[in-house]
């Protein structure tokens, strides 16, 4: 049945005299390439190593990659610029520097050391932080709801912020000196970013999910393999960054109307029930289902060509 429907999908395209399979030239990857070029950030490095990939480097490696003002501000900037940019497809997100990050930046709680020691009441005070940490929440929230797979690469220390940060991620992978920490009890706070709502969902392991952050222990990269946190272990950082950008690259290649709304399906599945999902996907796939990628991707496995399929920016 399957091949019937392949088939008719792509002597329609025959049919038509459409050739959407090429190779992709010089051109279009240097377009790609200067693309990211329009990503400028103070705490943040964007470039494009990859045709249609992105790679987003937490870049205070002076301050250990600690997650100041700005860097929170800058995620989120950044990851809804990368939401709506047509040559991002996949996006790999790393530190740059000696660790992946030191979490929440100790020496710049500025926002809310401002408002705590101000004189207003504690009503008013209360709103005003409010407003702080739905900022911080919004800017980790932004990579989940951007629609190109982001996959965390880790490298030594994850702490506190940093949980937070991978936890909005769709793939883990991680360097075998990695190790996580849900630091926050550690400085007086239970965890407010997205930590405590989201690990229990991806490592389904609850009694462990407490003891990590009851106790702020140290998670090494085994462990964080063992109870999928992380799905692969890398030797040293340089192969884990070529492993995350070979997969970001494969990402890349296929479909992007088939992979974002596999995304946006997944987390959509997360939340809700099972029928719940199903009727979303119905409708999803009311308007998907007559995309011109699926006509391409047809095209594309039943050709003997080693030719990439060239979709359309999405
Ligand atoms: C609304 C709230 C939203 C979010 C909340 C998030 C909560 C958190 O993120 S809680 C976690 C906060 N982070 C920490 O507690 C980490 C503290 N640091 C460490 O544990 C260690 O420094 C390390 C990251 C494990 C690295 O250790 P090591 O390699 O031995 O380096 P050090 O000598 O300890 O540090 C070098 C240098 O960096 C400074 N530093 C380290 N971490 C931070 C930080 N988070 N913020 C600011 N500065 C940091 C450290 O003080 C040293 O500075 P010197 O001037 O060189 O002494």
């Amino acid at each position: 049945m399957i091949s019937t429907f392949l088939q008719r999908l792509t002597s329609r395209g025959m049919a038509t005299g459409i050739r959407h399979i090429r190779l992709l030239t010089p051109t279009v990857q240097a377009m790609s390439t200067s693309a990211a070029s329009s990503y400028s950030f103070e705490t943040i490095k964007v470039t494009s190593p990859l045709e249609n990939v992105y790679l987003v480097e937490l870049n205070r490696p002076d301050k250990l990659n600690s997650m100041n003002t700005t860097m929170w501000r800058e995620v989120g900037v950044c990851f809804n610029k990368l939401a709506e940019d047509g040559d991002c497809r996949a996006v790999v997100l790393s530190g740059s520097g000696r660790l992946f990050t030191a979490g929440l930046d100790l020496s710049d709680f500025g926002d809310i050391v401002g408002v705590v020691m101000g004189d207003d009441d504690i009503a008013r005070k209360a709103r005003k932080l409010k407003a702080v940490i739905e900022e911080f929440q919004d800017s980790f929230s932004a990579i989940e709801k951007c629609p190109k797979p982001v996959i965390a690469a880790v490298h030594n220390a994850c702490v506190g912020g940093g949980v937070d940060l991978i936890c909005s991620t769709d793939i883990r992978y991680c360097s075998s000196d990695a190790w996580f920490q849900v630091k926050e009890v550690d400085i007086g706070l239970a965890a407010d970013v997205g930590t405590l709502q989201r690990l229990p969902k991806i490592i389904s392991n609850e009694s462990l999910v407490r003891e990590l952050a009851f106790s702020a222990r140290k998670m090494f990269s085994s462990e964080a393999e063992k109870c999928g946190l992380v799905s692969r272990v890398f030797d040293n950082k340089e192969s884990l960054l070529t492993g995350a950008l070979e997969m970001a690259s494969t990402i890349a290649s296929k479909s992007p109307v088939a992979v974002q709304n596999t995304k946006t399906s997944l987390v959509y599945a997360r939340d809700h029930t099972v029928q719940e999902g199903l009727d979303y996907m119905k409708i999803l796939n009311m308007s998907m289902l007559q995309s011109e990628d699926l006509r391409i991707a047809a095209m594309t496995q039943m050709s003997k060509s080693k030719e990439k399929a060239v979709y359309a920016k999405l």
